[in-house]
């Protein structure tokens, strides 16, 4: 399953590995990212860091020059939905976007790597990726994880913890982009459908089997 990353697990005692997460929303990302924390990984939320990155009123504003006012939400902020479909639907725009894409993935890994050299006591660098799979760019990540549960079991969650209705969480599954191919990338999937003492064990399981012991 992870193949040649389980013979590099020796070559990361001297290089920290970067770990990618994907999977369908209200999956339980954030909960495996909790459980690794605990492990002594660092944690970065990209999809806040890119959200945070894109938000920056320069680029509000070159966003908005190339594709009009429609690309800021109701809500002030850039509808990510409408970026991701520009950068598929209009490949003319795809040597604009490098403008602006590029910067915030720049601005990610200088992130990653400030905080995974900050601490010498991490293991790993999480990041919470889905924007930037969704737009097609590949963070450098040595070992992706796909997070696995069933639309039942995450639809539930989302209706109890986050008030969501179906059709918001279909919404939003939507905005995603294909699961399929995100699950076929993975070197490792979590399945987290049971009790979260089951999902912590798996992710005990994974985190032994990446980490220099
Ligand atoms: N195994 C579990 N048992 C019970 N509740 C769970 C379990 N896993 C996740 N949850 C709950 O389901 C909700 C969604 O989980 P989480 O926030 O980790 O998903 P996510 O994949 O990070 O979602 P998003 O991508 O939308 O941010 C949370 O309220 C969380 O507490």
């Amino acid at each position: 399953m992870l193949g040649y990353q389980v013979l590099m697990k020796k070559a990361w005692k001297y290089k920290k590995p970067v770990i990618g997460m994907m999977g369908a929303p209200g999956s339980g990302k954030s909960v495996v990212a909790h459980v690794l924390a605990e492990l002594g990984c660092c944690v970065i939320d990209a999809d806040q860091l890119a959200k945070d990155a894109i938000n920056e009123q320069r680029v509000q504003e070159e966003l908005k020059a190339w594709w009009g006012d429609d690309v800021i939400g109701d809500d002030g902020l850039v509808d990510r939905a409408f970026v991701a479909k520009r950068v598929f639907g209009d490949k003319a725009n795809l040597g604009r976007l490098e403008g602006v894409v590029h910067p915030v993935v720049g601005q990610l890994r200088e992130a990653a790597r400030e905080e995974a050299f900050a601490d010498e006591g991490v293991k790993a660098v999480v990041e919470d990726c889905p924007l930037l799979l969704e737009v097609g760019l590949d963070v450098e990540c040595d070992v992706l994880i796909y997070v696995d549960a069933s639309w039942e079991s995450r639809l539930k969650r989302v209706q109890e913890n986050r008030g969501w209705d179906e059709a918001e969480l279909r919404k939003r599954e939507k905005n995603q982009g294909s699961l399929d191919t995100k699950r076929r990338r993975a070197d490792y999937v979590i399945s987290n459908d049971a009790g979260l003492a089951d999902t912590e064990a798996e992710v005990r399981r994974f985190a032994s089997l990446i980490f220099p012991v």
